[in-house]
């Protein structure tokens, strides 16, 4: 098992060539948020934005749009209820977050079934939150598309069968290889299942046990995934900076919110773009 290490970060966050543009930096649609959770969907849409992607859409409920416009003016809304829609902007997109706040309704579970098999090989696709509930309670065939997931204990417990108590870098690896997809394996130190390796996160704190921090995580990823080429380096390194600003933040904070890592996400991402931090 390989820490990831403030070195794999930054190789993979290099500063920006001059001549470039936002098209340069992924277009990444974010699609979650029902009128319960539209909470989840912005704080992941927060995240991406704040991660660099180039250009940010949200579809989400309509309920949600003003509070997002509000909090997040830099990212484009549109009803995931009008699937048709969602499928034709998606066709244009190089990353696909799904899953923050979607909930688990037959409408949910119809728009992640559209979504997985519009996808296209090189988009990269982002399933986290309530997409893997689906995903558990209703196996369907992924797409080709390079494809990570982000579950916590329980989520993965769902779709692995793996009970918590059992879920072992082993056994975690077993269940990675059947679904084949990159899984991200959420816990106090996450684990991180490629096909080639096992990594894990040296960072994490208590102190990031709040509700949305699973779904900043997820946006990250995202932001990343469509700015760096690597798709792996772009996860690992996603990983590695949620938590180690959060520890940062938790040296004198008793809890850290998701809010607050978005927040200080520009500054790290110059820190370790220029240097490897001590
Ligand atoms: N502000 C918001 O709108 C929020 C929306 N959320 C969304 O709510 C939906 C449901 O997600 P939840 O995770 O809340 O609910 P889930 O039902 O998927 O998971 C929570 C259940 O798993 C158990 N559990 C065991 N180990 C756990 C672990 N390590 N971490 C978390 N739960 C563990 C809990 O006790 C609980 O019974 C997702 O779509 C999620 O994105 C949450 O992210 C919370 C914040
Ligand atoms: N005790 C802890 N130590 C380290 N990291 C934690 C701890 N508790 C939560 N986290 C991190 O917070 C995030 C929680 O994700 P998740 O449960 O999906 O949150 P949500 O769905 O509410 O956004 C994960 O990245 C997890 O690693
Ligand atoms: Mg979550």
């Amino acid at each position: 098992m390989h820490p990831i290490t403030a070195q794999l970060v930054h190789q993979t966050i290099r500063p920006r060539p001059a001549e470039s543009y936002k098209g340069n930096y992924g277009r990444v649609l974010l699609i979650g948020g029902n009128q319960n959770f539209g909470g989840a969907i912005i704080m992941a849409a927060t995240a991406a934005t704040y991660s660099g992607a180039g250009l940010v859409t949200v579809a989400t409920d309509p309920q949600n749009f003003a509070s997002l416009h509000a909090r997040l003016p830099e990212a484009m809304v549109m009803d995931y209820h009008q699937t048709d829609a969602v499928l034709a902007l998606m066709a244009g997109v190089d990353v696909v977050v799904i899953g923050p706040g979607l909930g688990t309704d037959p409408g949910a579970d119809q728009l992640l079934s559209a979504v997985l098999t519009a996808a296209k090989p090189q988009q990269r696709l982002v399933l986290d939150g309530s997409a893997l509930t689906l995903l558990a309670a209703t196996p369907r065939p992924l797409p080709a598309s390079p494809i990570v997931i982000t579950p916590h204990q329980m989520e993965w417990q769902r779709l692995s069968g793996l009970a918590i108590k059992d879920q072992s870098p082993t056994a975690n690896r077993r269940a990675q290889r059947q679904l084949g997809v990159i899984a991200v394996v959420k816990a106090h130190h996450t684990t991180i299942y490629t096909d080639q390796d096992v990594w894990f996160n040296p960072g994490g704190t208590p102190a990031m046990a709040t509700g949305g921090m699973g779904d900043t995580l997820a946006g990250m990823v995202g932001g990343f995934a469509g700015q760096f080429s690597d798709f792996t380096a772009a996860i690992l390194s996603a990983v590695y900076l949620h938590s180690a600003i959060a520890d940062d933040l938790a040296a004198t904070r008793y809890v850290v919110l998701p809010h607050q890592i978005s927040a200080l996400i520009p500054e790290y991402m110059h820190r370790y773009s220029v240097a490897v931090p001590d």
